[in-house]
């Protein structure tokens, strides 16, 4: 009984994107909501499918108009198959899965119709155990990726006899109650929704499949049935064409692709009505769907569609879609296995059969002998079925060596549509197909594991090259480094030459001019001992010259020797002649004597004065010989302060020069202060020694007059020693009273003109001392000035060794800066070694990395050629042989259902523990355990 595929069609509102670029509705949807017309502006025209919902359609009525059925042929033991085609946002999940589950309006046909599944059961008699196993599968990218076992991503597709086309592999979970579907559906989904928030687009670009699988079983008579419904909802359908603009490479667009236009290809080989080849195994989609799509399967198609003049393109290629897919014939039928009874009636019959037609063809085979050995059967003894089911024997011809054929097997699954083959071809075929699916997905899984070692390599590649070019870098900035520090020390070491060298030659200069100096102190000491000795003489000289000088205008002496002479003279005239002198003459000669005598005792006083100024002077002197040794000192203190403040100036300020001459400029006007205070003393002194002169002169000039008044005092002796000798003898008497008197005075004179010669004497030399100790002064205050000179000569002697010294220091720290350089470039040196060392290693490490994994590259490509190579020959063996079914299943922990709401343990030797149903729901935590053991193998 021939069905064809039910086409439903699903507008959904519009969306806020169509709304803003100015889409507006462009369907009609007929009363009885079988048509659907389009009022595009490219297109106008009505299409009819079997039921057509509007864009206010709810969730229920969607399901209850167009799937309830399915669930019903399903638990009756079809296959059932709902899938949603559409393009991208057309509303296929919003159908299938619903907005939200757990939401009464919006939840979608699949939990609907698990929902329903579970009625039915609860509804069924008690005599039917049920169990219900649902898997959850993707296909992405052509591979099949289990969504209950996510590290399942590429489960190769068998076909057997027993169980038609299936996933090898897929977790069945076997479920108790709705809640359990939902827990699957949400654990699936989850892992969807993983994938899908990595890749966002690939959402719409991979087909899930929910697949439920309810069997049934007889518990009176051992009979059971099994139905699979595949719950799809398929790719975007826009996307055919259009992925290259995603970004995907053209062997990835290919395969999202590949489903879809397969599906296409396979929808079209169905309904063309020429195609005698339908290409199912083009696909993974396409051959899971096999038997949904022109075989055993009651398969609805939900096509879901925009109905905004928006989408008008798209939603006229879904609606073409659909009304191909209306026309694609299916071959649904119950999926029985029978009781032991039906088997044992079916074999009577069969056998009784069996009988029958062993004799119908030993009666054709006799009737056959008859015509070929040329005799001639007549019609009524001809062989006909009818006579043979009657019995009736006689009337047939002998039959000899009869071989009976082997019954038609047909099975209940239908046979794919395509080339005819034989039964034993099919199976080997088929067998050979599931061998080779094996090896292409193991090979498919190997060079997706190599890809990923692969790619592992080539980070781990990558890595050790950035580490290479690292520690190139690395070295590249060390031996930079290192030469840097080459340089630097090659500079330091020649500065440190070129220091020591200035030093060598600063010490040479040095000793040179401490030898100079020596020499110049020697030069020095013996022009100064010679100086001295010029000095003394000149000052003995000059001693002598002036004294002689001095004592010249002094010539007292002589006119005192002179008047005493005359005097003596005068006397001994007198007494020669008796009365030679008159009473006048003797008078004068007293009074001159009196004013001889007053001129001794005003000499005698003058002299006192000198003495007196002399003594003051001398004080003077002493006192500016105190003033000059005080002066010196101030100056010698002054002089070392300051040089103590402009070395400390000088190490302060790098300006020498500039120092030196503000230094020598306040010393010269400190000098020149002195100087002129040193002048204006001895100016002074001068005018005092020049008031002395005067004063000296004046008394040479008083003597003078003195010695005039003499000479007339003689001469007027004279004239009266010739006028009047009378009166002799009084006048002897006088006269040797006066001679007596006179010599008296004469040798009181005589030795108070010795004291007094003395004294001046004395005077005078003092007074060339103190002119002499004047010159020294003078000379002093020149040595001072020389001697500042000297000092500023020593200054300079104590910058030269100061800078020595500096030097010194320099050379000093130089060395010790070459030494610690010495010791950093040698541990430099050691560490660049060290490191030279490590890069050595490591260059060495690279290259044996780098070795490896060429090698494992190598070995890698080798293997991936060999694969290829085995995969071709698959291939062609594949097309080329065929195979024999081969594949069982291994144990899995079924929770059975019994109609009513009766749950079955099966822990418990088959003897089934009826509990109720609600209660059912506490063990829900009971699949998951059996989550890991339910695979196929
Ligand atoms: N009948 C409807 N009523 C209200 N909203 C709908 C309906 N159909 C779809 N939608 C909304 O449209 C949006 C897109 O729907 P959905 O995700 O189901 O599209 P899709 O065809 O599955 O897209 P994709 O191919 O990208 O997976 C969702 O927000 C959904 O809620």
């Amino acid at each position: 009984m021939s069905n064809n595929i039910k086409v439903v069609c699903r507008f959904r509102p519009q969306n806020a994107l169509e709304i803003r670029e100015g889409g507006v509705p462009i369907i009609d949807i007929d009363e009885e909501g079988t048509q659907i017309a389009l009022k595009g502006k490219d297109f106008q025209g009505s299409f009819s499918f079997d039921k057509v919902f509007g864009m206010k359609t709810p969730q229920k009525d969607v399901f209850e108009y167009s799937i309830k059925t399915i669930v019903d042929d399903v638990t009756a033991g079809y296959n059932g198959t709902v899938f949603a085609y559409g393009q991208t946002g057309s509303g296929k999940t919003f159908t299938m899965m619903g907005a939200d589950i757990d939401d009464e309006n919006t939840k979608g046909i699949i939990p609907r119709i698990v929902e329903q599944i579970f009625t039915s059961i609860m509804a069924a008699p008690s005599n039917l155990e049920f169990t219900v196993k649902v898997s959850y599968m993707e296909i992405y990218m052509e591979k099949v990726r289990d969504l209950l076992n996510p590290s399942q991503d590429n489960l190769p597709i068998h076909e057997d006899k027993t169980h038609g086309v299936y996933v090898k592999g897929l977790l069945e979970v076997y479920v108790g109650s709705q809640d359990d579907v939902y827990e699957v559906m949400r654990n699936g989904s989850a892992n969807r929704v993983v994938s899908a928030t990595n890749m966002n687009a690939e959402s719409s670009r991979s087909h899930s499949i929910v697949v439920v699988t309810i069997t049934q079983k007889n518990v009176d008579t051992g009979a059971a049935k099994s139905g699979k419904l595949y719950l799809v909802d398929l790719a975007g359908s826009e996307k055919v064409g259009k992925t290259g603009a995603s970004g995907q490479t053209l062997e990835e667009a290919k395969k999202i692709n590949k489903s879809l236009t397969a599906l296409g290809m396979v929808i079209n080989a169905l309904t063309d009505g020429k195609s005698s080849h339908i290409p199912y195994r083009d696909s993974k989609l396409t051959r899971i769907l096999q038997e949904s799509l022109g075989g055993n399967s009651r398969t609805t198609l939900i096509i879901n569609c925009s109905p905004s003049s928006y989408n008008e393109a798209e939603t006229l290629s879904t609606l073409r879609f659909g009304m191909r897919a209306k026309t694609i014939k299916n071959k649904a039928k119950v999926n029985a296995d029978l009781s032991p009874a039906e088997l044992k009636a079916l074999l009577k019959k069969v056998k009784t059969e069996t009988v029958t037609f062993k004799s119908y063809i030993a009666a054709l085979e006799g009737e056959v002998g008859i015509w070929r050995s040329g005799q001639v059967v007549p019609e009524d003894k001809w062989v006909t079925m009818d006579k043979v089911t009657r019995g009736d024997f006689a009337a047939l011809p002998p039959a000899s060596g009869f071989k009976s054929p082997l019954p038609s097997d047909d099975f209940s699954r239908p046979a794919t549509p395509a080339i005819v083959l034989e039964k034993d071809e099919r199976d080997e075929f088929l067998r050979r197909e599931n061998e080779l699916m094996d090896q292409i997905t193991e090979k498919e899984t190997e060079l997706a594991n190599r890809e990923k070692l692969l790619e592992s390599l080539r980070e781990e590649m990558s890595y050790y090259k950035e580490q290479e070019q690292a520690a190139a870098q690395e070295n590249q900035a060390m031996t930079a480094e290192v030469n840097g520090l080459r340089l630097q020390l090659q500079k330091i070491s020649f500065e440190s030459n070129e220091n020591a060298i200035t030093v060598d030659s600063l010490k040479e200069a040095n000793q040179e001019l401490i030898s100079e100096l020596e020499e110049l102190k020697k030069n020095l000491v013996e022009i100064k001992n010679a100086q001295n000795k010029a000095n003394q003489s000149d000052k003995e000289k000059k001693k002598a010259e002036k004294m002689a000088q001095i004592m010249s205008g002094f010539d007292v002496s002589n006119e005192m020797n002179e008047k005493e002479r005359q005097i003596r003279d005068a006397l001994v005239k007198l007494e020669l002649d008796g009365n030679g002198l008159s009473v006048e003459e003797l008078v004068s000669l007293r009074r001159d004597l009196s004013d001889s005598r007053a001129l001794v005792e005003q000499h005698t006083k003058t002299i006192d004065d000198l003495t007196e100024e002399k003594k003051m002077i001398e004080q003077k002197k002493s006192d500016l010989e105190g003033k000059f040794a005080n002066l010196e000192q101030e100056y010698e203190e002054l002089l070392d302060k300051t040089i103590a403040e402009e070395e400390a100036q000088i190490q302060k300020s790098a300006d020498i020069d500039e120092t030196i001459s503000a230094l020598k400029t306040k010393l010269e006007q400190q000098y020149v202060t002195k100087k002129e205070s040193q002048q204006r003393e001895i100016d002074q002194l001068k005018l005092e020694l020049e008031q002395k002169t005067n004063e000296h002169t004046k008394l040479s000039t008083t003597i003078h007059d003195l010695k005039t008044a003499n000479d007339q005092l003689q001469v007027a002796l004279t004239e009266q020693s010739q006028k009047a000798p009378t009166d002799i003898s009084e006048k002897e008497k006088d006269l040797e009273r006066m001679k007596k008197t006179m010599a008296q005075q004469l040798a009181d004179f005589e030795m108070m003109k010795k004291a007094l010669m003395r004294d001046l004497q004395g005077r005078c030399e003092k007074v060339v001392e103190l002119e002499m100790s004047l010159d020294e002064t003078r000379e002093q205050y020149n040595n001072v000035l020389k001697a500042s000179n000297n000092k500023r000569q020593q200054k300079n002697m104590a910058f030269l060794v100061r800078d020595l010294e500096h030097l010194a220091n320099v050379q000093k720290q130089l060395v010790e800066q070459n030494s610690a350089l010495k010791k950093e470039v040698a541990l430099a040196e050691r560490k660049l070694i060290a490191r030279n060392e490590r890069i050595q290693s490591l260059e060495t490490l690279l290259g044996d990395a780098q070795e490896k994994l060429l090698h494992q590259n190598q070995k890698f490509e080798a293997q991936l050629q060999a694969v290829r190579d085995r995969l071709g020959q698959a291939r062609i063996q594949k097309s080329n042989q065929p195979t024999l079914p081969a594949i069982s299943l291994v144990g899995r922990i079924a929770k059975p259902l019994r109609g009513g709401g009766v749950v079955v343990d099966n822990t418990s030797n088959g003897e089934a523990e009826k509990r109720d149903t609600n209660n059912n729901n506490n063990k829900r935590g009971s699949w998951m355990p059996n989550f890991i053991n339910t695979a196929r193998s």
